[in-house]
């Protein structure tokens, strides 16, 4: 569909709007009385988030590159069919396929309280079908208000079961990683992954002062990121998710990377509202499976 005909199906005056954006790829652009967001249809990426009045809650690498099939360095990548390396095939790519290839808009609506809602579906073509032999289908509906809610809709349509893992890789803007820290998983078990995996328990809140990349499971409670620099808390709360990942790449690994830029990792933190490892899904024939992300901000002052 041409943006033009996107525009003439989907637009909402005073909530959205298609554009060609970064490197061509086509954005959903919202913009209500609540918060501004921009949405790439590769991959239903969440790009941005802004609430009115607000720092941006979302931090998109100013370093990111924008091109077809190229998972996006920042916003909220979907992690699907997969979360990690692919159990049994490593040549598959890491975190799954959704976040690389198109989605189609399928409704967008003007909701009672001013936020603007819009729903995604994935579009499977020859190569998700080779690396994904399930008869399925992914959906993602996106919230945009004072709060951001992302909801990612898994149903089965075939007649066996099939084993889902998901993530909703979500880059968070902060002030400095050393004026934060993240609470509500104290106590938690966690898969650390720097090095080789071990199982260890968390105590307290989690400080970042070098890589982190842990996979906590069996939770579901709130997260706060609590920010001294901008004085606010984020609060990431979810339904149907029993896993929370938390990264950081840290210097050395970031500019591996390449698109994080001098000193971009100090800037994000990677909180993720999954399904993962242990705790992967099994989606019954003719069941769906929806997992939720909201993401709010509190003040600290
Ligand atoms: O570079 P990506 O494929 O986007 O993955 C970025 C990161 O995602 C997750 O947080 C994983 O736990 C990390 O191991 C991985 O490095």
């Amino acid at each position: 569909m041409t943006i033009a005909d996107l525009n003439q199906r989907f637009a909402i005056p005073g909530h959205i709007a298609f554009k060609e954006g970064p490197g061509g790829l086509v954005v959903a652009s919202v913009a209500n009385t609540l918060a501004e967001s921009s949405i790439a249809l590769q991959g239903a990426h969440v790009m941005t988030f802004q609430p009115r009045g607000q720092e941006p809650v979302i931090w998109l690498s100013k370093f990111a590159k924008f091109a077809p099939g190229k998972s996006i360095r920042g916003g909220v990548p979907v992690c699907w069919p997969w979360f990690g390396p692919h159990a049994t095939d490593a040549a598959l790519p890491g975190h799954g396929f959704a976040r690389t290839v198109m989605w189609q808009v399928l409704e967008t609506k003007a909701l009672a309280d001013g936020a603007s809602f819009l729903r995604f579906g994935l579009v499977e073509n020859d190569a998700t079908r080779a690396q994904w032999p399930h008869a399925s289908s992914a959906e993602l509906e996106v919230t945009v208000g004072a709060a951001l809610r992302v909801e990612l809709v898994t149903r089965n349509k075939g007649n066996a079961p099939f084993v889902l893992g998901e993530a909703l890789h979500t880059y968070f803007h902060i002030s400095d990683v050393a004026k934060m820290k993240i609470a509500g998983l104290d106590g938690c078990d966690y898969l650390d992954k720097v090095g080789p995996t071990t199982r260890k328990t968390q105590h307290g809140a989690i400080v970042i002062e070098s890589e982190v990349d842990r996979v906590y499971l069996d939770t579901s409670a709130d997260l706060l990121i609590e920010d001294s620099g901008l004085k606010r808390r984020i609060r990431i709360a979810s339904q149907s998710a029993r896993s929370a990942v938390v990264w950081n790449p840290w210097t050395e690994k970031a500019d591996k990377m390449g698109d994080f830029g001098p000193e971009g990792h100090r800037g994000m933190v990677c909180v993720e509202t999954a399904n993962a490892v242990d705790n992967v899904v099994t989606v019954q024939p003719g069941e769906e499976h929806r997992m939720v992300a909201i993401y709010s901000v509190e003040s600290l002052a």
